[in-house]
């Protein structure tokens, strides 16, 4: 089998929702495919009601091939600090026009403010590694871990686009949605996440050092998040980027130029470009002169964060048959 479906960007892309069909008949929910991550959760009629803000809700009860897993549950919290948890069914779930019929959906009972917040995100559908499910007393297996020995190729594609809609593939390799050859260079998932190294990285028209990056690729993130040498690098041939403390973060003049950052894939050349524009990320003001920057530290994380800004880059092959990630440009 093989599907296709399209992700759309919320505001300033901080994050792609793809709709997805659970239950008979089908609740379709937005939701953020997320490498980064290995649980299925939804919004729910068990949510607690203070906690719910517009979001579509996933009610089993409403589904004639639910299934509850009695006494299964889950609790899973975020980079970013956000968190949720809840209780666990089995029901039919569609992306893209795949369908597994007992798919884990852990449905959400409580959910941290960063979701309730957004009315537009119904939930996370994973698509790390399985051994980083937080189901307990058994843990789940992701969507697509389910769905890859029916897949013609065990993998999927991303193709994320800088405010503009962008589609996951699922088994197959469209040959029109990139450029020239794709790079592919082993997985570590050791950690459960899709994580690979890049060997080096140049910053506008300088020369490649000889500084490797070693990070993951990580769909459920919004930014690019590197080590402090890079971030400084960076930033330091920005004219007027600084370091705003109150942010915590980086900040750059919305009308500043700002330099490529081009990362190393394999050891043959191949080279992905993130442009200078995608890293003035979004304007922090109302007068739109102050931008935040799409380049951060992965301080304290241990690793680096391809997210969104570096993948929108990119077309991006996810092979879990032989654990390698591919890269090209488009
Ligand atoms: C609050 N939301 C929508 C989040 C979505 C995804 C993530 C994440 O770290 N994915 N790898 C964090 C938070």
């Amino acid at each position: 089998s093989t599907g296709s479906a399209q992700t759309n960007p919320e505001k300033n892309d901080v994050e792609y929702l793809t709709p997805v069909s659970i239950g008979t008949p089908g609740q379709v929910l937005n939701l953020d495919l997320d490498t980064g991550s290995s649980d299925l959760w939804v919004f729910s009629s068990l949510t607690t009601s203070s906690q719910v803000n517009g979001q579509t809700l996933y009610d089993p009860t409403k589904s004639t091939t639910a299934n509850q897993l009695q006494g299964y549950t889950w609790q899973i919290s975020y980079g970013d600090g956000s968190s949720s948890s809840g209780d666990v069914y089995t029901d039919t779930v569609t992306v893209g026009g795949v369908t597994f019929s007992a798919q884990a959906v852990q449905v959400a009972k409580t959910v941290s403010s960063e979701f309730t917040s957004d009315p537009a995100n119904h939930g996370l559908l994973g698509m790390g590694f399985g051994s980083i499910n937080t189901v307990e007393p058994v843990a789940q297996k992701t969507f697509f871990d389910n769905i890859m020995p029916d897949l013609d190729l065990p993998l999927f594609t991303a193709d994320l686009k800088r405010s503009a809609p962008g589609r996951y593939n699922f088994g197959y390799i469209d040959p029109s949605a990139y450029k020239g050859e794709i790079t592919y260079v082993p997985v570590d998932n050791d950690s459960g996440f899709w994580a690979w190294t890049s060997p080096a990285y140049a910053i506008g028209s300088r020369n490649f050092g000889n500084t490797t990056l070693k990070g993951i690729a990580d769909t459920g993130a919004s930014l690019f998040l590197l080590p402090s040498a890079a971030v400084s690098e960076y930033y330091g041939a920005v004219f007027g980027a600084k370091y705003d403390r109150s942010q915590g973060a980086f900040t750059v003049p919305c009308d500043a130029s700002a330099p490529d950052f081009t990362f190393v894939v394999g050891d043959h050349g191949a080279t992905i470009t993130v442009p200078g524009n995608y890293i003035k990320y979004a304007p922090i003001d109302d007068a739109g002169k102050t931008c935040f920057g799409g380049i951060q530290l992965d301080t304290g994380i241990g690793f680096s964060i391809f997210g969104d800004v570096a993948l929108k880059s990119a077309f991006v092959v996810f092979n879990g048959g032989n654990r390698t990630i591919g890269w090209a440009t488009k």
